[in-house]
């Protein structure tokens, strides 16, 4: 089943193009990683998914919906923690619950004060009077209190102490596990994704650079290393990166098919490697691809 699906998804603010023909896939149950350097439309596809945006054209189903037409019955089933996890600075961590428990039909009002009070965070401080990553643990606890299907976080380990980004990993890890949540979450830490996630989305100028489950991914590229070729190697579509030293050159490619030519050798490629190369992509071979 599909949690999350775009369609040619794209937005223009005036000018500007922040996403182009965006078509994605997101099975229900996986957790996606979304991966792109800044202004490359991140936050843009996920305002869109979550119905934050509507969209210039192309579409957005989220479990069989549009979030922006069929918004009561889509949005029910949503949580969404943005960039900046914004809270009423007034108001206490348990006014926030109440208003969360209020405002929402399945809202498990005990499932985050244990979560905030295990994290050591007071219930009765006012939101504004806490620290950055404090805040977005209680944003992260009421968008998990809502007990949404899909889950949608923009950058949601940016502001957590190393601690805290690992508390998140876990808590992650178990929400998925318990049930039939789906994530999307936004990162610039590329080194730590492979720990949560199994799918993978990279963007780029606005692009799906790559997408997919990441052991496919893994499974489809390879890294060669041989005598140097002076040839521009990047003109073939396969060849996703060329480096070369001054005896050898490094590709990677996507292209498990291809003989190995004489003094050549083959080895599989971290998915850390595997995001650098879609990023340091020039726009113009992802065109040609
Ligand atoms: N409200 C807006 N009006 C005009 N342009 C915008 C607006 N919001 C975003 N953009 C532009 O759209 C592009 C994509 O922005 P977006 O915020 O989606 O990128 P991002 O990948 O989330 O970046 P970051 O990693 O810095 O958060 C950028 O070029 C940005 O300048």
């Amino acid at each position: 089943m599909t949690a999350l699906r775009t369609t040619e998804l794209t937005k223009r603010y005036r000018r500007s193009w922040a996403l182009r023909d965006c078509t994605l896939d997101l099975p229900a149950g996986s957790v996606t990683a979304l991966v792109g350097p800044n202004g490359a439309g991140k936050t843009t596809l996920l305002r869109l998914s979550v119905g934050l945006l509507t969209p210039t054209s192309g579409s957005v189903e989220v479990f069989g919906e549009s979030p922006t037409t069929n918004s009561v019955r889509a949005l029910s089933r949503i949580g969404f923690l943005a960039q900046d996890h914004p809270l009423y600075r007034h108001f206490t961590v348990a006014d926030l619950l109440r208003f969360g428990r209020s405002s929402n039909v399945r809202f498990d009002h005990d499932l985050a004060a244990k979560r905030l009070t295990h994290l050591g965070i007071p219930l009765d401080r006012r939101a504004g009077a806490l620290s950055g990553g404090q805040q977005s643990q209680v944003a992260l606890a009421l968008a998990l209190a809502k007990r949404p299907d899909l889950l949608v976080l923009d950058e949601p380990l940016a502001s957590l102490d190393p601690l805290a980004r690992h508390e998140f990993q876990q808590m992650l890890m178990g929400a998925v596990a318990d049930g039939d949540l789906t994530v999307l979450f936004s990162s610039h830490a590329v080194h730590e994704l492979e720990l949560v996630c199994d799918h993978l989305v990279v963007l780029n100028h606005g692009r799906v650079a790559v997408a997919g489950e990441i052991e496919a991914l893994r499974a489809e590229h390879r890294v060669l290393v041989g005598p140097r070729v002076d040839a521009d190697a990047r003109r073939s579509a396969s060849v996703i990166q060329a480096t070369h030293s001054d005896r050898h050159t490094t590709l990677l490619v996507r292209d498990m098919e291809a003989p190995l030519l004489p003094g050549w050798q083959a080895s599989s490629v971290g998915l850390e490697e595997l995001i650098l190369a879609y990023l340091r992509r020039p726009e113009d071979l992802e065109v040609a691809a």
